[in-house]
């Protein structure tokens, strides 16, 4: 989006789905202190799907779980929507999650004693608000469990099981899900298909998605890519594919190497 230097500035969280400004996590302190975001600052607009990369150390979950309440900052802004969650009390994070963040993490983390449908909708049972059922059938559709929906998770293959993770990501309609590794547990194939649901989330139904991944492929299914080192962004690339994604990463390493 381009603008004049006379147009107004809109707050630069007014329109993203989430926004970090200068947002910074230590550990520890003294000798031992370690700094995993270093003064972060990165928009997340809505209707994209983002993929953050990095080596491993470099603070790609660390900006994940600041960004969705998951963690504190020690210093630094982030924002959902309009919402400043580092300014929010654990009661209010916890109600924010709820209502208007989904997660998808590496494992499943399905209740085994209850069938996919019981545990899409959980979340929302336990919240004590009705799901929106067009809504539904279209997330269950889009994610292709129309067949398994009286499944158990252990009458599931992997890939069925993280598609019934997204789904119940999906159902609340959240303003923005989190992915940490979501295809880490899964074969070349499954994860393809999770990933593909991901996409049309966000190409179907007007989703927000950002994901933290090691792979290229993965990446590759992203609008975009975060790429972070030592706690800083360093990078980023617009429609990338698994080739760019790897070269970047292979030319990036070989700078880490000679610097
Ligand atoms: N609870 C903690 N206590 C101390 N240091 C931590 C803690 N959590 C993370 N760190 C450190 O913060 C830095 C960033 O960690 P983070 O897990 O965000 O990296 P990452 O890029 O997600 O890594 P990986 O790809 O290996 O999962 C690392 O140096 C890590 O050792």
């Amino acid at each position: 989006m381009t603008q004049t230097h006379t147009a107004p500035r809109p707050a630069p969280h007014a329109v993203a789905a989430a926004t970090a400004e200068r947002l910074t996590k230590s550990y520890g302190s003294g000798e031992t202190r370690v700094v995993a975001l270093d003064q972060v600052s990165v928009r997340f607009e809505a209707g994209q799907f983002t993929a953050i990369m990095g080596p491993s150390g470099s603070g790609k979950s660390t900006l994940m779980h600041c960004l969705a309440g998951l963690d504190s900052a020690t210093d630094g802004h982030a924002w959902i929507g309009d919402t400043e969650i580092t300014s929010l009390s654990d009661k209010q994070l916890t109600k924010l999650r709820r209502d208007r963040v989904g997660f998808v993490f590496q494992a499943f983390n399905l209740l085994p004693t209850l069938t996919a449908a019981e545990n899409i909708t959980l979340p929302m049972d336990i919240a004590g608000t009705k799901p929106d059922t067009g809504w539904l059938n279209q997330v269950i559709e889009t994610v292709g469990l129309s067949g398994r929906l009286k499944h158990r998770p252990n009458q599931l293959s992997g890939g069925q099981q993280q598609r019934v993770a997204v789904a119940r990501a999906l159902a609340s309609r959240p303003a923005i899900i989190f992915g940490d590794e979501p295809t880490g547990n899964l074969d070349s194939r499954a994860g393809a298909e999770v990933l593909q649901f991901l996409r049309n989330s966000v190409r179907e139904l007007g989703q927000t998605v950002v994901m933290v991944t090691h792979d290229p492929m993965a990446a590759a299914y992203a609008d975009r890519v975060v790429f972070l080192a030592d706690g800083r962004i360093v990078d980023e690339m617009a429609d990338p594919t698994a080739e760019r994604v790897l070269d970047h990463m292979r030319r990036f390493e070989a700078v880490g190497r000679t610097s």
